[in-house]
């Protein structure tokens, strides 16, 4: 397998506060690889170092063979890495179609028009409301928003920060489904997630993080069927 990213030994430091201490982890190229852990875990520190906002205080961050530690977030974005964040943030003044527009910044607009309509395949609800002010949409459709938006860029490697917050259960399935087959069509994803449940059933494999360490790592289903895994994130069922 050909490792698209790794953290190598990570640690990332706010003042006096350490927020993630010595993380190693890897995504393959074609894998769903999740990262699961309680609030406060250091997970969204994680997500956000891959664009230098927190700069690391050691280790490396290495994406398709080059250490992207110390790169602007513009250059890392460029490159193929592209986020849907946490909250969405998407723009709310803006259309649908506007807010995908700005997905194409790292890229051009050479394939805008192309991308769009895939984009609108793959979300029918977006096509429906491509001129509405995202700022009026659900939550749902918001998120269905920042991901179509992150896919705008061509990613090589997708990464979700909590796709499922706030969403009610029959959408964060809608979500997850969406995500599936964004995944069978060969993309690498990166999933940050509370949501446990769905996110270790969707993924190839999984880290938990507790207090900004790795605790333990396995395929999604060990780690659906660990013990641990379950008193702490599936309610113990
Ligand atoms: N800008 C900051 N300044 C100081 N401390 C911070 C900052 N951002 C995060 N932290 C601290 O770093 C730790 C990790 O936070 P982080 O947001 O990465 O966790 P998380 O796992 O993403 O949690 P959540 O799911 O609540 O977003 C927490 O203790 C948090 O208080």
């Amino acid at each position: 397998m050909t490792s698209l990213m790794e953290f190598k030994e990570v640690d990332v430091h706010y003042g006096p506060i350490q927020a993630l201490k010595k993380v190693s982890l890897t995504v393959n190229e074609g894998e769903i690889v999740t990262l699961i852990g309680a609030n406060g875990a250091g997970k969204s520190t994680l997500l956000m170092s891959i664009f230098g906002q927190p700069r690391i205080s050691s280790g490396e961050i290495i994406y398709r063979g080059e250490d992207i530690s110390q790169k602007s977030a513009h250059y890392v974005a460029s490159n193929g890495l592209a986020q849907s964040p946490e909250g969405r943030r998407i723009f709310p003044s803006m259309s649908v179609e506007e807010n995908l527009l700005m997905g194409t910044i790292p890229i051009g607009m050479d394939h805008a028009e192309e991308d769009m309509q895939r984009m609108f395949e793959l979300f029918p609800r977006l096509l429906e409301r491509r001129n509405q002010r995202a700022s009026t949409m659900s939550g749902g459709e918001q998120q269905m928003l920042a991901i179509g938006r992150a896919l705008m860029s061509r990613p090589k490697l997708l990464l979700l920060d909590e796709p499922s917050l706030g969403l009610a259960p029959i959408i964060v399935k809608q979500i997850f489904q969406i995500l599936r087959d964004v995944a069978s069509s060969g993309m690498t994803i990166f999933l940050v997630e509370q949501n446990a449940n769905h996110a270790l059933k969707l993924a190839n494999r999984g880290y938990v993080m507790v207090n900004g360490e790795i605790r333990m790592t396995g395929s999604g289903q060990e780690l659906l069927v660990n013990p641990e895994v379950r008193e702490a994130y599936l309610g113990g069922h």
